[in-house]
């Protein structure tokens, strides 16, 4: 396995030619990433790097495993190297899916002596474990023989992450470049960057490409039709809010387990795709093959136009301020440029945040309204956009009952921007509520049911209750023993208890011992924390017959469910119980 994402190829060692055609990379940039963000950072630092002079690589931290770990550990042992490592916090403080090969080899140990290293952690102080993966990879590199080059730095997603960033960046990461590779020109940033990937119109088959790792998911997604679809909220009046119960056919190729995560990709809006297309002259039915140096392509090739401006693409989020730097290479002086340019700058933040972030205009629209006068080419766009991004609801069906379907729980996202005043719905929530047809793909999730004999406790208040439906569909198929106790909660019972026949049924069944707290309805604000407060020995007497806990639902109602927990039990039995997996949590901000 070659081992690499390379944006520079390496010198190839046994051939001399190569190797003077080649220039050997100077900065190393590893990214964990799971929702791209680090991904993205790592590809916009690149271009600056390259356009100061310097010879960065991106590597997709899935590249790093048993069989790349020498190669990859020669590589960056290189003492006129710095390698970078952008890592992102999931679960409870654990990797991200492409990250946990590497982790595991620098928890060993062997490897990284002398490695020049700086380390930026992506994270959410309102998760218990927060940014504790870039806190371990900073630790580890050094007790492991690597010299910090570059001061720890992290971000908070919670508050400004891309702030922290850029303050890192500038005050920590760019002078500890400047010192160890010297003063770099700049010759190279006025122009156009040479973009990685190549577009070559029409439907070539002849490439032998290979999927990206990180956008690896853009492959896995395929159509499946939907079958049922209702509304679980008994009132949907009181605030524009609606809850969909939603039901996917799957083609046989596709399995899951139950209470794993379903990867809905949603399309972009037909309307901006339609200008996307008219901006980089081409027709929608167009369609093109990619290719790279690297043998590695961001999304299925050969497509449409329009496939690739609908799932391929993200059109609908803001760039970020470091992107836009990255934009303004492709543009000719003037004011667009200027512009961009201010914008990327700490002076420029507040227009940034005015006329960018807070009236939410994506990508698409800067593109086609904002950037008229730029002139894009379709492989230019390509290389310039980030990767559409898959949104993960937790299956609420049991396999072993559902073999060919599975069920959503979504909740439909709807507000109104306080910058536009303009009415916003969320792109995917809608798209499954509204589609006849939805591209899926399954993912692992930590959520698995023990020994049928063993009791479960189950927190899931609100669409939390997803992974719950799942396991009690499965608990009750399968005849387990073990005791199924849930606590639920939601505002009042006539208007958001979702799946209540069915929880109902489950109960006048004795397949279930449900908890309610319906938060609304009395003088005091009732939540599930504090039924399990006061169901404290029913706690204690489960886990003393090997009870499993699954929380699921918001990090707030996780982190107070979790303190209740500790209160009854104690801190050292909720750690054990942690590191047995015998209490699991899936949490969203
Ligand atoms: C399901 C989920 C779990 C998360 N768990 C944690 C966590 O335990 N600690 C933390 O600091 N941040 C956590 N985060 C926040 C992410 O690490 C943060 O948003 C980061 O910017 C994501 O980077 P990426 O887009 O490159 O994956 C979590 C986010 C999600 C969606």
């Amino acid at each position: 396995m070659s081992g690499s994402n390379k944006e520079v190829e390496n010198p190839a060692s046994s051939e001399g030619e190569a190797k003077k055609e080649k220039p050997k990379t100077q900065i190393y940039l590893f990214f964990g990433s799971q929702t791209g963000t680090s991904e993205g950072i790592c590809s916009a630092l690149s271009s600056h790097f390259k356009s100061t002079g310097l010879v960065p690589e991106v590597v997709d931290l899935e590249d790093w495993d048993e069989d790349t770990h020498e190669e990859w550990s020669e590589k960056i042992r290189d003492p006129d190297s710095l390698s970078l490592f952008f890592m992102a916090t999931y679960g409870e403080g654990e990797p991200t899916d492409n990250a946990q090969e590497f982790v595991k080899r620098l928890k060993e140990g062997d490897g990284f002596e002398g490695v020049n290293f700086g380390v930026f952690g992506l994270g959410n102080t309102q998760y218990e474990f927060y940014n504790a993966m870039g806190k371990l990879v900073n630790e580890k590199l050094e007790s492991n023989g690597g010299v910090r080059v570059v001061e720890y730095g992290m971000g908070d997603d919670d508050k400004n992450l891309e702030e922290d960033y850029e303050q890192w960046k500038e005050e920590k990461l760019l002078p500890a470049v400047t010192k160890m590779f010297g003063t770099t020109s700049s010759s190279a940033s006025s122009g156009k960057p040479e973009n990685e990937v190549k577009v070559a119109m029409g439907s070539s088959s002849s490439t032998s490409s290979t999927p990206n790792p990180s956008s690896k998911y853009l492959w896995d997604a395929v159509p499946c039709k939907v079958g049922k679809n209702r509304e679980l909220l008994q009132d949907t009046l009181s605030d524009a809010n609606s809850t969909r119960h939603v039901e996917v056919t799957m083609p046989k190729s596709v399995k899951y387990y139950t209470a794993d995560n379903a990867g809905v990709l949603a399309p972009n809006d037909s309307a901006i795709v339609a200008k996307m297309a008219a901006k980089v002259n081409q027709k929608l039915s167009d369609s093109f093959t990619l290719s790279s140096s690297s043998g590695r392509i961001p999304f299925p090739s050969p497509c449409t136009v329009e496939e690739c401006f609908s799932f391929y693409c993200d059109l609908t989020t803001p760039p970020r301020r470091s992107e836009l730097k990255n934009l303004a290479n492709y543009c000719q002086p003037g004011l667009t440029k200027d512009t961009l340019l201010r914008f990327a700058t700490k002076e420029g933040k507040e227009a940034f945040e005015s006329k960018i972030l807070s009236p939410y205009v994506g990508w698409g629209q800067l593109l086609t309204d904002l950037c008229k006068d730029v002139d894009l080419s379709l492989e230019d766009v390509i290389n310039l956009l980030p990767r559409m991004q898959p949104r993960y609801y937790t299956i609420s069906s049991s396999s072993k009952v559902h073999p060919s379907s599975m069920h959503l729980t979504v909740a439909v996202t709807k507000g109104v921007n306080t910058a536009t005043s303009k009415p916003y719905a969320g792109l995917c929530s809608s798209h499954i509520a509204e589609s006849s047809k939805l591209r899926v793909f399954v993912k692992d999730s930590t959520f698995r049911l023990p020994d049928d004999s063993k009791p479960i406790i189950m927190i899931g208040p609100g669409t939390g209750f997803a992974p719950m439906r799942a396991f009690l569909q499965e608990r009750v198929a399968r005849k387990a023993k073990g005791r199924n106790v849930l606590f639920f909660g939601c505002r009042r019972e006539k208007e958001d208890f979702i799946y209540k026949d069915e929880i109902e049924a489950w109960e006048s069944s004795k397949n279930v011992e449900v908890h309610k707290a319906f938060s609304r309805e009395g003088k005091e604000k009732v939540y599930v924390q504090h039924l399990l407060s006061k169901e404290s020995a029913l706690v204690k007497e489960l886990l003393e017959l090997g009870a499993s806990i699954y929380i699921c639902g918001g990090t707030k109602m996780g982190k107070d469910v979790v303190d209740a927990i500790k209160k009854s039990v104690g801190e050292d039995v909720v750690k054990q119980l942690t590191a047995d997996k015998r209490l699991v949590q899936e949490l969203w901000a």
